[in-house]
């Protein structure tokens, strides 16, 4: 039989963990607070900012939000942003990427407060992480950690194969995969879209992680039986439904689950982990800025 990850139970889990750690805080004097900025109407991001707010709204962290016109010049998100960085009710942020063309990601990540980055993509924790020091971790990598252990699937010494090199997801989770400790300790294959003979690497793998943002891109075909299986893929693709979209992962879930000894669905695998590491980082980042130690699951 084929496990089901579920990732909306195991975020719900870190959700109630979190509460503890926020009551130390509440108790000390000081409520977490996360923004959101959001440049321009991508809607696939306001779902997420909303999605966002709710969460925060369920485990007693503030939330804020900033909105910036997508035509506007750079130099108004770096405002907002110098803004978010001076006050002191808001512990972390992050800007929702993708942002407009005229605008570029790195030059937006390197204004980011280190301390109030919770994304974890500025290059101070980007360094950190590599160096086996990470201060926040990146909340979909983490998030894909968390469900890993949920499910009692040990990394050690297993065979991870990573499709998708992003600066998101696939880089950062191979660092944390390879490092000595009880979450990584794997054997690590990073392949992308110049990869030769993508399925021969994903017959290879113990765990297949899928983060490319290709719809369907691995399928049963490409998988040993056996197989656990993470997809991170959450692509919008047009479909006869209420809102006009269908959520479809990177992973051909049917035929894949003919394979997998565990696999995450999407919708409700990796995404609402996504979230719920966000939380956490706020956590941490309220802990770190307020200097109260707190337990974080
Ligand atoms: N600075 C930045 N940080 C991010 O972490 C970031 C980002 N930009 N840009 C976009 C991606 C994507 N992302 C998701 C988060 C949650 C779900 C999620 O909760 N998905 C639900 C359902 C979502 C739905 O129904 O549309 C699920 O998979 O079950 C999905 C995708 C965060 N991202």
């Amino acid at each position: 039989m084929t496990e089901i990850i579920d990732g909306n139970a195991v975020a719900s889990e870190i959700r109630d963990d979190l509460t503890d750690a926020i009551e130390t805080l509440a108790d000390a004097g000081s409520r977490p607070g996360l923004a959101t900025v959001l440049m321009g109407d991508d809607p696939a991001s306001q779902t997420y900012v909303n999605m966002k707010q709710r969460d925060c709204e369920e485990v007693g962290i503030e939330s804020h939000h900033v909105d910036v016109d997508g035509d506007a010049p750079p130099e108004e998100l770096y405002d907002a942003i110098a803004d978010l960085n001076d006050d002191s009710e808001v512990h972390g942020y992050i800007v929702q990427a993708p942002v407009p063309d005229h605008v570029d990601y790195r030059d937006v990540i390197r204004r980011v407060d280190p301390i109030k980055d919770v994304d974890g993509f500025h290059p101070e924790n980007v360094g950190r992480l590599v160096a086996g020091d990470a201060r926040f971790r990146p909340c979909t990598p983490h998030g894909v950690q968390k469900l890993l252990e949920s499910a009692n699937i040990d990394t050690e010494g297993k065979d991870v194969t990573i499709v998708g090199r992003s600066d998101i997801v696939g880089k950062p989770l191979a660092n944390l995969l390879i490092q000595k400790s009880d979450d990584g300790n794997a054997t690590v294959t990073v392949c992308h879209s110049r990869t030769d003979d993508l399925a021969a690497k994903t017959r290879n793998a113990d765990i297949v992680v899928a983060a490319a943002g290709v719809p369907e891109l691995v399928d049963g075909s490409m998988l040993e039986d056996g197989t656990v299986v993470i997809d991170v893929g959450v692509n919008r693709v047009d479909a006869d439904t209420d809102k006009g979209y269908e959520l479809v992962g990177d992973v051909e879930f049917e035929s894949a689950k003919e394979k997998a000894s565990a696999i995450t669905p999407v919708p409700g695998g990796v995404g609402p982990m996504t979230r719920a590491m966000l939380l956490y980082n706020t956590v941490k980042a309220a802990s770190l800025q307020e200097d109260v130690a707190v337990d974080l699951p």
